[in-house]
């Protein structure tokens, strides 16, 4: 896909500290501001220190983890942004995980009713899903992005080098949004997941994996910014997985994002063969493939109706009604999919027993 097509220029780069130097020049010295949060700011920012230096930028650091994904640090991003002067023609450079891109890029999104922010997403889930797309947000009532807004980034700068240093689980993490992108859009990409040897990563070839996983979120998101209709599709596996995430989050147990989602697939796959003509067999297979790869977050009855009342606050729900992303087949997604608290509770229950 062109870049002329999407919101945001995506940039795929060797040289990111390049790329921030020519984008900084377009805005007022002393108007450029960065947000980081620890554990990037350790591994990663001094590599850009030159860049910073060079360009007088101040910098905040924010405390790493889902759970800092909240109101609290939005206000200290605010803060840091006003006592330091921003306006409304500043920049806010974002370079972290989802977590932060996600928080960072609401706090911008909201000062002085938005100022521009650029995302440099340090994970593999925050280069395929997060940091594309313009959905910003923190978590709230212990329900994941319950406040947020729909604002572009006016850049996206990959540089895949980053990723040699996170650990396996959130390289699954971010893997497992990328299967969601082929289950919704493409066998070929699908094909080329299943044939990627997730114990011995090639990094020189994940480079185009990412391009393409890219490729079908802006797909989505190009043709439907806001969520109207087809971009629902990018949900598939998140209405049981944010249920999962928030769960685990309450029982002092939390999960990756990646990992919640690869779950809510499975319960999802499963309502898909139930509503969905999807094939059995064929799901089946897949659900064995997500549970070699991510295990199981175990859960027993005693939990359903907790899940069940986290999934009536998904953002898909209409007139009361639950809505979920299913597949007939893969690439072929259905939105709007109402279903019933009783099958909801059937699919939580084939879940339990795997
Ligand atoms: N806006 C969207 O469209 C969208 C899409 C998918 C997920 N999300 C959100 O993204 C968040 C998850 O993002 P995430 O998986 O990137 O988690 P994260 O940002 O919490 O990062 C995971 C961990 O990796 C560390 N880290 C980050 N970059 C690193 C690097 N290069 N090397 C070593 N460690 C590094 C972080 O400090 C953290 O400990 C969730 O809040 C989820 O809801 C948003
Ligand atoms: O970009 C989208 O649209 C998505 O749904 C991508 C998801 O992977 C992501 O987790 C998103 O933040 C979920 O949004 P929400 O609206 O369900 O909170
Ligand atoms: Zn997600």
């Amino acid at each position: 896909m062109e870049n002329s097509k999407v919101y945001s220029k995506i940039i795929y780069t060797d040289s990111p500290e390049i790329e921030l130097t020519d984008w900084a020049a377009g805005y007022d010295k002393g108007k450029v501001f960065l947000v980081t949060e620890e554990n990037v700011d350790k591994l990663w920012l001094p590599k850009f220190s030159k860049f910073i230096e060079f360009q007088s930028i101040k910098k905040i650091v924010l405390p790493a983890g889902e759970s800092n994904k909240k109101l609290e640090s939005v206000i200290k991003i605010w803060e840091f942004l006003s006592k330091n002067g921003a306006d409304r023609k500043s920049l806010v450079i974002n370079i972290g995980g989802g977590m932060l891109t996600d928080l960072a890029g609401f706090a911008a999104s909201t000062f002085k009713r938005g100022v521009d922010f650029i995302n440099v997403p340090t994970t593999l889930l925050s280069q395929v899903d997060a940091s594309v797309g313009g959905k910003t947000g923190i978590n709230f009532n212990g329900l994941k992005n319950e406040i947020g807004t729909f604002k572009n980034p006016v850049a996206v700068i990959i540089n895949t080098d980053f990723l040699e240093t996170i650990d396996h689980p959130n390289f699954l993490s971010g893997f497992a949004e990328m299967i969601k992108h082929g289950l919704i859009k493409s066998t070929d990409h699908l094909d080329e997941l299943k044939g990627f040897n997730l114990n011995d990563i090639d990094y020189k070839s994940l480079l185009q994996i990412i391009q393409h996983s890219v490729d079908i979120k802006e797909y989505f998101v190009f043709n439907d910014p806001t969520e109207k209709n087809i971009r629902k599709a990018l949900n598939l596996g998140h209405t049981a997985g944010h249920a999962f995430e928030s769960l685990a989050m309450e029982q002092n147990r939390p999960v990756l994002h990646g990992f919640a989602v690869a779950w809510g697939m499975i319960v999802e796959l499963f309502l898909s063969v139930k509503n969905c003509e999807l094939d059995e067999t064929y799901s089946n297979e897949l659900t064995q493939w997500l549970l070699k790869i991510y295990g199981k977050f175990e859960i027993n009855e005693s939990d359903f109706d907790r899940l069940f009342e986290l999934m009536t606050h998904d953002k898909k729900n209409e007139s009361g009604r639950i809505n979920f992303t299913l597949i007939s087949e893969p690439g072929k997604m259905k939105i709007n999919h109402n279903c019933e608290k009783e099958l909801i509770f059937d699919a939580l229950k084939y879940y339990s027993e795997l």
